[in-house]
């Protein structure tokens, strides 16, 4: 099975990558989607996060309180100190859900599984532990100020927030480092997601 990591800075275009991979039937296994599987209520890594921050963790109803958490982890003076107790909790049991999906799959006999992790470079320590190497990763980049404009207009974020992100995330430079195949979400999207065919049809014939 090919194991294809799938990244890229926030609002560069992953998940309308993996949505179209999808879409054509290969599996995808989303670690936004994981993240928020892992602290959902009644979840260990919920309690200890309620432990480390605090009640204010939690909405009135019981879940985590998103808007409240990012605010910590982005923004204020011990936002690094924070995202790493944050990820502390929350990684490990991402990544061995991760772990448990990726091996259902290989199991199921797929020739090749999409990880769309928004921190595969930043991670990727964490992830080799897990087991999880990847046979090949595509970066989707768009420049900053696209994505900036693109998480203004779409996701009512603040332009400080926006940048934010950007600034707790690894840059561009690292993704290439890692990276064997780019994907340009600056260009329109029917050609963008051609690419994106062109690059995963070889990776299919390259096992064939
Ligand atoms: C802080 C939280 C609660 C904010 O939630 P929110 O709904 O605003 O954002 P969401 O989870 O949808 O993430 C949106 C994007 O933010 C970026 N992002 C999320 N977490 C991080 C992080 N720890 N470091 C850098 N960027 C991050 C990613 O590009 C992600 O795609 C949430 O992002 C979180 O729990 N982060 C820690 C878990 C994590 O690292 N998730 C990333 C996938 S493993
Ligand atoms: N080629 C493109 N042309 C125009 N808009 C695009 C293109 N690719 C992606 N977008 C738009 O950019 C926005 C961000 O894309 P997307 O949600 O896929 O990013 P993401 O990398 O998954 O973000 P996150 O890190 O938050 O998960 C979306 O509104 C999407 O429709």
């Amino acid at each position: 099975m090919i194991r294809l990591g799938l990244t890229g800075g926030i609002a560069a275009g992953k998940s309308t990558v993996s949505k179209h991979l999808a879409e054509r039937g290969i599996p995808v296994i989303d670690y936004d989607l994981l993240a928020r599987k892992a602290v959902e209520p009644g979840s260990p890594a919920l309690d200890r996060i309620v432990e480390a921050f605090g009640p204010q963790a939690l909405g009135s109803d019981g879940s985590l309180d998103r808007a409240w958490m990012a605010t910590k982890v982005f923004a204020g003076s011990d936002r690094e100190s924070n995202r790493r107790r944050l990820e502390g909790i929350i990684h490990p049991a991402v990544f061995a859900l991760a772990a448990d999906e990726d091996a259902r799959y290989q199991e199921s006999g797929c020739p090749l599984v999409v990880h769309d992790i928004p921190l595969l470079v930043e991670q990727e320590e964490q992830t080799r532990r897990h087991g999880l190497v990847f046979d090949h990763i595509m970066s989707v980049e768009a420049p900053e100020k696209t994505r900036i404009s693109r998480m203004v207009a779409q996701r009512g974020m603040s332009e400080g927030a926006a940048q934010a992100r950007i600034s707790a995330q690894a840059d561009e430079t690292g993704r290439r480092a890692l990276a064997d195949v780019i994907i340009d979400s600056s260009q329109p999207l029917p050609d963008m997601l051609e690419a994106v065919d062109v690059a995963v049809d070889r990776l299919l014939s390259l096992c064939s």
